[in-house]
């Protein structure tokens, strides 16, 4: 059986002396979308904070294609393969498009050896003719559907094993989460394993394999996403839709 990409196990989190995670695991499979769901305040960005190591946290173990990295550095974790897409996207504003590429720019950590092309400049190009389009633009004059794409290709600059995305349809007009939703769907049918966190149930659960939703700073439901498809209980409960 392949090694999961990411396993969390027993994950609390912690801001001053407010615990706000309590006992989360879950685990991401190679090459598959977990889709962390949510009401406001549940602690999915803390989830996603806590991964990449901007949270203070403990865990019984966490690890990354198998390798322990709990209690790691945010950088340490880059250089493992771990890519993020901030809420809010946090592109540089007043650096160009190219400039924010290439400023993120590195060739895989691990090699490629898992069988996924790199990702490089000319690539994020050829699969993102607007932004080659726009590289000379300063980003923060791109729409709010542009910045959101240069961030994720900013993410991939980093050729990540495994992508977290917190919240990538916010603030975007219906037609460009569409393009946002192929994009992703690009990204999984590669092979990478991805951790999206999202507001928007439908676009989640039409991407994801899996979900994981919090309540609270607990996980209230996870499996397959089948799981919650149909259950309009469920997720009147815990997400208040329906
Ligand atoms: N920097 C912080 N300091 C103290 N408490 C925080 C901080 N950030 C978040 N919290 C609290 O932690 C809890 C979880 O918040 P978090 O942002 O992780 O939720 P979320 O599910 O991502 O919500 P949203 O969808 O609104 O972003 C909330 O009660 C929130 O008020």
């Amino acid at each position: 059986m392949a090694t999961d990409a990411l396993v969390l196990d027993g994950l609390d989190s912690f801001y001053g002396d407010s615990h706000v995670l309590h006992d989360v695991s879950f685990s991401v499979g190679a090459g598959r979308v977990l889709g962390l769901l949510g009401r406001n305040g549940a602690g999915k960005s803390t989830c996603i904070g806590s991964i990449i190591g901007f949270v203070r946290s403990r865990a019984r173990d966490m690890r990354l294609f198998g390798e322990p990295i709990a209690g790691l550095s945010p950088e340490a974790l880059s250089y493992k393969g771990i890519g993020l897409v901030p809420q809010g996207r946090r592109i540089f504003p007043t650096l160009t498009v190219r400039e924010n590429l290439t400023v993120a720019a590195r060739t895989s950590a691990q090699g490629q050896g898992d069988g996924r092309p790199g990702w490089t400049l000319r690539h994020v190009y050829e699969a993102f003719p607007r932004l080659k389009e726009r590289e000379k633009q300063f980003a923060g004059s791109l729409s709010g559907g542009e910045q959101q794409m240069l961030a994720i290709c900013r993410a991939l600059m980093t050729n990540p094993r495994l992508l977290l995305l917190d919240e990538p349809s916010e603030g975007l007009a219906p037609q460009i989460i569409q393009e946002v939703a192929r994009v992703l769907v690009d990204l999984k049918r590669s092979g990478l394993a991805i951790v999206l966190v999202e507001q928007n149930t439908a676009l989640a659960t039409d991407i994801a394999d899996d979900v994981v939703i919090l309540n609270s700073g607990r996980v209230a439901h996870s499996g397959p996403v089948s799981t919650i498809r149909s259950n309009e209980q469920l997720l009147e409960k815990l997400l208040g839709i329906y």
